[in-house]
């Protein structure tokens, strides 16, 4: 156990492994500005750590800095996430550095990865008293978008946007098709990115494969209408093996309901050399699915972070396999 300060217990190697993940970072020269009291209402670490991990890196580097983005950048238990977090933060960051330009109509996808781009927007607003629109491609990026004081748009308004930014749960580099809906939301996310000039993926490098479930185990994700989930598991079964799992909610009894009062299946694939475009297609005329989390052809350019605050390009460089 560490020594104690005026807000407690400090672990000192909890705060060492925050510092190191953040203290050669490029982000860093961008987390100045907010309140430190509003920035800690929202942390889940302990006062703490936050305070002594910003005091060190504000005596390295004669700054003041964004605790509201240091709060997100590990969980409060954990400090081996904090290597991932700071990946997802980085390609968020850039992202929105990159593709955000003052006028803009813009699609805010879902996810943790995002925050970050929200937390970046909010401050590129203040700092360059920018117009931009926010488009929310699930109830917690609506949320997210009224939280940071950005403007709400919806499709009705804004049929037409310039750019959707989104994480995702596996990317094949190549074709860049992704798998999205981990976190239940995939119907609105496809949505508003179909509306989208581009879509620009953010994540960190181990969503990366070769070939679509090589890392991500928990399926492909399909939005489906609930008096028709038991024929679809079956069929879905029937045709192509594996497992279509019904999704259960963590905090309450029976299944997780999506944002537009669906359920989810999570198909278990057995193998991992399909034809995507074929597979998405035949889940997609069975009554009842209402859409799959294979992102198909969608995605312009993938940033990909690393825990240095190095950002890479994806793009794609091979065509989607027809049959
Ligand atoms: O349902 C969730 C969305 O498709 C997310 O964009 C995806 O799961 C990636 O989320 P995260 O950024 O938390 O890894």
């Amino acid at each position: 156990m560490g020594p104690s300060s005026v807000f407690g217990v400090v672990h000192q190697e909890q705060i060492d492994a925050i510092y190191d993940a953040l203290k050669n970072s490029h982000f860093v020269d961008s987390l100045a500005g907010f309140s430190l009291r509003r920035s800690l209402m929202r942390s889940g670490l302990s006062k703490s750590i936050l305070f002594t991990v910003v005091d060190k890196l504000r005596l390295s580097s004669g700054k003041y800095f964004n605790m509201s983005a240091i709060s997100f950048t590990v969980g409060p238990k954990n400090c081996s996430t904090a290597g991932a977090d700071v990946s997802k933060m980085c390609a968020a960051h850039h992202a929105i550095d990159k593709h955000v330009k003052d006028g803009m109509i813009l699609g805010i996808g879902s996810g943790s990865t995002i925050v970050y781009g929200v937390q970046r927007l909010a401050q590129r607003m203040k700092d360059e008293n920018l117009s931009v629109v926010c488009v929310p491609t699930s109830y917690q990026a609506r949320q997210l978008i009224i939280d940071y004081k950005l403007t709400l748009g919806n499709l009705d308004t804004n049929p037409k946007l310039d750019c959707t930014i989104d994480g995702a749960d596996e990317i094949e580099v190549g074709t860049l098709t992704c798998i999205k809906g981990g976190g239940g939301c995939l119907t609105q996310e496809k949505i508003v990115a179909s509306c989208s000039e581009k879509l620009i993926i953010v994540a960190d490098g181990a969503k990366e494969v070769n070939r679509l479930g090589q890392k991500w185990k928990k399926g492909i994700p399909i939005e489906v209408i609930p008096m028709a989930c038991k024929p679809i598991q079956q069929k879905i079964e029937e045709k192509y093996g594996g497992e279509a799992v019904l999704r259960m909610s963590a905090d309450k009894a029976g299944p997780l309901v999506t944002d537009n009062g669906n359920f989810i299946l999570d198909w278990c694939f057995p193998d991992t050399k399909y034809c995507w475009s074929s597979v998405h297609n035949y889940f997609k005329q069975i009554p009842g699915v209402v859409e799959t989390g294979l992102f198909i052809d969608m995605t312009d350019e993938c940033l990909i972070g690393d825990p240095q605050g190095n950002v890479r390009l994806l793009k794609k460089t091979e065509q989607t396999l027809e049959l």
